[in-house]
C-alpha cells in the first residue's frame, strides 16, 4: 500500500484535491439525505404537525436540551409563544425545495471535481509509469531480454499497470468517500450514545482482522495469475510471429493444448482470486449481522434499565446500520487495490533491474573519432552467465583488425561467432582481458558513441511496420528523400521499391512481411550504407536465397563493404576469398588464423570447413 501511495506522491496536490472535494461530496450527500427524512416532517404535512414533530424533538431531548432551554428563557426568549404562533401558518416548500436543490448542486459539483480529479490522477500515474518502464526496457542490457520474455515485458507494461490504474482513479476515490460517510456516521452514533459507540470500537477492529487475512491471500493470487497470464501472451506471440512453421508441421492442435495449459493455470489462480474476493462481501456482512445482533441485545437492557428510549435506541441502531454500509463498500474497494498490490512487484523487478552495461563515470572520447584506425581483442574471455563453474563461450582472443580490413569469422555452429561481434557495440561486457579501440577501452567511451562505430546488418533483418523511408532512415532523423534514394541504389532496392503500390512511402507490415527475404535483406543493407558507420558487423544470412537475388544481395553487401572495417561472420566461400584475415573459431577459441590460400595449406580445421561446404554439407 506504501508502494502504491508513493506513486502518487509527485501528484500530490491534485491528489489532496479531489481528497477534500469527495469528503466535502460525503458530507453534502448525507445533507442531503438529511433533507429527504425531513421531507415527510416538514413539507409533506400539515403546519400543526410539522410544528408538533419538530417542537416534539426538540423538546424530546429534553435531558440534553434541557440546559439551551433554560438559557433561551432567560434572555426571554418566548419558546411556548413561537411554538402557538407557528401552529397556524401554512406550510411553504419553497425553502426545502431551494436548499434541496442547493445541497444537491454542491454534491454533484464536488462530486464531479473529486471523481474527475481522481481518475486524471490515475490515467496521469499510468501513463507516466508506463513510460517510466518503457524508457527503463530501452536501456536495458541483452542480458534482461534474456531473462524476460517479450510477452511477459509487455503484460507488464500493459495489463500490470491498467490494473493500477483501476485502483487509484476509481477504487482510491470509493475509499475516500466511503471513508467520509463512516466519520459522518460515526459523529452522529457517538452524539447519540457515546458509550455505546465506545463498545462499538472495541468491535470495529474485529472486521479489520479478516480484511487483513483476505488482502494478503487476494495480492498472492493476483502476482500469480498475472504471471500466468504472462506466460500466455509470450507463448501467444510466439506461436503468432511462427505461424508458418505451426501450420506447415500441423502443429495447430499441440500449441492449442499448450496454451490452453497455461489459459486453464490462469483460470485456476484467478478464480482463486475470485473466490477470496466474493467472499470478502459476505463474511464482512456476517460479522457486521454480529455486531448489529450484540447491538440489539445490549439494547433490550439498556431499553429495560431506562438508559434510553426506544426511539432513541431504533435510531442509533439505524445509524449504525448506515455506518456499516460503507465499511462494506469499503471491503470491497479494498480487494481491488490489493489486486493492484499484489502487481506491485513485478513492476518493481522491471523498475528496479541493475543494468549492468553501465555508462563510465567519466566519459572518454575516442583518440581520431570517427576514424576507426584500430580495433583490438586482448585476452578477451566472456561467458554470459556468473557462476564460477559455467564455461567459457570465448576464451582467450586475441586480435587486432586495421583500417579498412575485412576480417571473416567461420568455424562450426556454436563456436561463439556471433557472440564475439556482440562483445564491440557493448551488447554483452567482456568477462576478462580488454577491448579497445585506437587504444581506448571501449568501457570508457560514452555508450552513445561507441554505438554509432559500427553498422549492423544480422541474417535475420529486423524492420518495422513503417514506410520504407523510415525504415531506411531509421534513427537518422534528418535524413532526406535523396539520401535515402541515393542509399537504396547503392543497396540494389530502388528498382523494386519503384514497383510497390507508394514507393518510398509504402507501410512494409509487422517486420516487412510484405517483401521477399532478398528484398527485406537489401532494405537492412540500404539502412547501413546510410548510417554510413565506420566499422561493418556482418552476419551473412544461411538461408539460401536464388541465383538473382542473391547476386543482387551480393552486390549491394560490396558497396556497403568497399573502404569499411569489417567483421563479417561469413557463410559464403565468395565472402570468406575476400576475406584479409580469415578467423576460425572452435569452441570459443581462435584456432586458425590467416588468408584463403594460407590456410586451405594447413590441412587443418578450416580445409576441412571447406571441403564439407563443397560437398553441400552446411558447415560454416
Ligand atoms: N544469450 C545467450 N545466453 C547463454 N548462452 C548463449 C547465448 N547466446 C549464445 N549462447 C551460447 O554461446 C555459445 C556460442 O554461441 P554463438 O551464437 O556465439 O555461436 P555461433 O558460432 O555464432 O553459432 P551459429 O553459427 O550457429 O550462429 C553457444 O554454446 C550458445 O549456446
Amino acid at each position: 500500500m506504501k508502494d502504491l501511495i508513493r506513486l502518487l506522491k509527485p501528484y500530490r496536490a491534485a491528489f489532496g484535491m479531489a481528497l477534500v472535494a469527495l469528503i466535502l461530496a460525503a458530507v453534502f450527500n448525507s445533507a442531503l439525505t438529511g433533507l429527504i427524512t425531513s421531507l415527510m416532517d416538514n413539507v409533506l404535512t400539515d403546519s400543526a404537525t410539522q410544528v408538533q414533530s419538530q417542537a416534539d424533538r426538540l423538546f424530546g431531548y429534553k435531558e440534553k436540551l434541557q440546559g439551551l432551554q433554560n438559557w433561551l428563557n432567560e434572555f426571554g426568549v418566548p419558546l411556548e409563544a413561537i411554538r402557538e404562533a407557528r401552529t397556524d401558518a401554512l406550510i411553504n416548500p419553497i425553502p426545502w425545495a431551494v436548499m434541496a436543490i442547493v445541497v444537491f448542486c454542491c454534491q454533484a459539483l464536488f462530486n464531479y471535481i473529486g471523481t474527475y480529479t481522481m481518475g486524471k490522477v490515475g490515467v496521469t500515474v499510468v501513463v507516466d509509469l508506463r513510460q517510466a518502464m518503457i524508457d527503463k526496457v530501452m536501456t536495458m542490457s541483452m542480458r534482461f531480454f534474456k531473462e524476460y520474455s517479450t510477452g511477459d515485458i509487455l503484460t507488464r507494461i500493459n495489463t500490470d499497470v491498467l490494473r493500477i490504474q483501476q485502483a487509484i482513479s476509481v477504487k482510491f476515490g470509493e475509499m475516500i468517500k466511503e471513508a467520509a460517510n463512516v466519520v459522518v456516521f460515526l459523529f452522529l452514533a457517538f452524539f447519540i450514545n457515546w458509550k455505546l459507540s465506545l463498545t462499538l470500537f472495541v468491535l470495529v477492529p474485529m472486521v479489520g482482522l479478516p480484511v487483513a487475512v483476505f488482502s494478503r491471500k487476494i495480492r498472492k493470487y493476483s502476482r500469480k495469475s498475472q504471471s500466468f497470464l504472462s506466460a500466455l501472451t509470450s507463448h501467444l506471440k510466439e506461436v503468432l510471429v511462427g505461424m508458418q512453421i505451426v501450420k506447415g508441421y500441423q502443429k495447430e492442435s499441440f500449441e492449442s493444448t499448450k496454451l490452453a495449459q497455461t489459459n486453464s493455470l490462469f483460470f485456476k489462480y484467478a478464480l482463486r482470486e475470485l473466490r477470496i474476493t466474493a467472499v470478502t462481501t459476505p463474511v464482512m456482512g456476517l460479522i457486521g449481522m454480529v455486531v448489529v445482533v450484540s447491538f440489539v441485545c445490549y439494547g433490550s437492557l439498556v431499553v429495560q434499565n431506562g438508559t434510553m428510549s426506544q426511539g432513541d435506541f431504533l435510531f442509533y441502531i439505524l445509524v449504525i446500520y448506515q455506518l456499516y454500509q460503507p465499511i462494506k463498500r469499503m471491503a470491497r474497494a479494498n480487494s481491488d487495490i490489493q489486486q493492484a498490490v499484489g502487481v506491485l512487484p513485478r513492476i518493481a523487478e522491471v523498475m528496479e533491474w541493475d543494468n549492468e552495461i553501465r555508462e563510465p563515470e567519466h566519459p572518454q572520447s575516442m583518440p581520431g573519432h570517427p576514424q576507426v584506425e584500430n580495433l583490438a581483442f586482448r585476452k578477451v574471455r566472456f561467458r554470459y552467465g556468473d557462476q564460477p563453474d559455467e564455461p567459457w563461450v570465448l576464451d582467450g582472443i586475441d586480435l587486432e583488425v586495421g583500417h579498412g580490413e575485412v576480417v571473416a569469422l567461420v568455424g562450426a555452429s556454436g563456436s561463439g561467432k556471433s557472440t564475439l561481434v556482440k562483445l564491440l557495440p557493448r551488447f554483452y561486457d567482456i568477462s576478462d582481458g580488454a577491448l579497445e579501440i585506437n587504444g581506448l577501452d571501449i568501457r570508457r567511451m560514452p555508450k552513445a558513441e561507441l554505438r554509432g562505430l559500427f553498422g549492423l546488418v544480422s541474417q535475420d533483418t529486423v524492420l518495422f511496420d513503417d514506410t520504407v523511408h523510415n525504415n531506411i532512415a531509421y534513427g537518422l532523423k534528418d535524413a532526406s528523400r535523396e539520401d535515402v534514394i541515393d542509399a537504396a541504389k547503392k543497396a540494389n532496392a530502388h528498382e523494386f521499391i519503384g514497383q510497390l503500390a507508394d514507393g518510398y512511402d509504402t507501410t512494409i507490415g509487422e517486420s516487412g512481411n510484405q517483401l521477399s527475404g532478398g528484398q527485406r535483406q537489401r532494405l537492412s543493407i540500404a539502412r547501413a550504407i546510410l548510417k554510413d558507420a565506420p566499422v561493418l558487423i556482418l552476419d551473412e544470412a544461411t538461408s539460401a536465397l536464388d541465383t538473382q537475388a542473391e547476386r543482387e544481395v551480393q552486390q549491394a553487401l560490396d558497396t556497403l563493404m568497399k573502404s569499411k572495417t569489417t567483421l563479417v561472420i561469413a557463410h559464403r566461400l565468395s565472402t570468406i576469398r575476400k576475406a584479409d584475415t580469415i578467423l576460425v573459431l572452435d569452441k570459443g577459441r581462435i584456432v586458425e588464423r590467416g588468408d584463403h590460400e594460407a590456410l586451405m595449406k594447413n590441412h587443418g580445421v578450416y580445409r576441412r570447413l571447406i571441403q564439407l561446404q563443397e560437398e553441400g554439407i552446411h558447415a560454416l
